[in-house]
């Protein structure tokens, strides 16, 4: 077995002093604590909408996940929590190939999206980043009016033949994404002249306005104020019926509210995977617990 000690240390992009101190308080706390050898818990499902096995991704000659495999279950909400810098959203960005977007960035595994290998060389990308969406942490609307800001991927994939089909698209996805109401009657301003927590539902509306399958969200509340977070919370419960769903957050308690399995990554392992009130009541393995109770973050 390793221990965090015999591994490379991960060198984070942004080296503030929060992160050193977490990355140290982490360090200490790791030391004489061995990997399991296979993660524990509950990694995999039957019938799985996401198969993942044995991901490694590197940046240059920077090791930053170390084979981890687990299953995403069909209209299941999973978490991705863990320290700073220990692979969340790198692994998050594999499962729609937005690593490809980074030149330094490889992805070994497999990965399969039901019977499609996510790595397939033929496959089309911009295809497979409708059928898995991703909103980010910081809210991003197109300077556009908010109704294109919606119709901009039923635009470009060809998913409406009316401009009546158009506008129900339009008007369904706002109407799941909890903002309709707010701006049914301006729907010709500027998206980007809405508040963070309204522009991250029109992100939210543009993401599922090209029905995914499943929708990564990666921190989608960490530029939020909590009346916000609140309902993208909420929202994220309601979407589960519909879309299988990844979530990174640094919010444990967010976690605990929003998913149905959490997955605990620590420097690029993954250590636990389990239903999520098993991670936060009686975690089973002793990083998950020094975690949870806050020994480091
Ligand atoms: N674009 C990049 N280029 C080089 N290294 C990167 C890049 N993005 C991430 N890394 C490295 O990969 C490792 C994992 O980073 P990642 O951002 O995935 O972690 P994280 O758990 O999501 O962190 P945080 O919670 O701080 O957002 C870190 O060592 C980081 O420095």
């Amino acid at each position: 077995m390793e221990t965090a000690q015999q591994l490379d240390k991960p060198s984070l992009g942004n080296n503030d002093a929060a992160k050193d101190k977490a990355i140290n308080e982490r360090d200490a706390m790791t030391q004489d604590t061995p990997y399991p050898d296979q993660t524990v818990g509950q990694p995999f499902v039957d019938n799985p909408k996401m198969r993942l096995r044995d991901v490694e991704v590197f940046y240059a000659d920077n090791q930053a996940i170390h084979g981890v495999s687990l299953d995403i279950g069909k209209n299941e909400v999973v978490s991705l929590i863990g320290p700073s810098g220990c692979g969340k959203s790198t692994f998050l960005r594999c499962l729609n190939r937005m690593n490809d977007t980074i030149d330094i960035c490889r992805v070994k595994g497999d990965l399969h999206l039901e019977g499609q290998d996510l790595y397939d060389p033929k496959l089309d990308v911009v295809e497979l980043r409708a059928r898995v969406g991703m909103v980010f942490q910081k809210p991003n609307p197109f300077p556009k009016s908010i109704y294109d800001n919606v119709a901009y991927g039923p635009r470009i994939h060809g998913l409406a033949n009316k401009k009546y089909d158009l506008d129900e698209i339009v008007e369904n996805s706002l109407r799941k994404a909890g903002l309709w109401d707010e701006v049914k009657d301006r729907l010709h301003a500027s998206g980007t002249g809405l508040s963070g927590g309204q522009q991250q539902r029109l992100c939210i509306a543009r993401t599922i306005a090209v029905s995914p399958e499943v929708v990564l969200m990666d921190e989608p509340c960490s530029a939020l104020d909590p009346i916000a977070t609140a309902k993208i919370e909420e929202l994220i419960s309601e979407l589960s019926e519909s879309y299988t769903i990844a979530i990174v957050t640094h919010s444990m308690q967010q976690a605990a509210r929003v998913s149905h399995r959490t997955a605990y990554f620590h420097l690029g392992r993954l250590v636990e995977m389990n239903d999520t009130e098993t991670v936060f009541t009686k975690p089973e393995h002793d990083l998950t617990e020094a975690y949870i109770t806050g020994r480091f973050g």
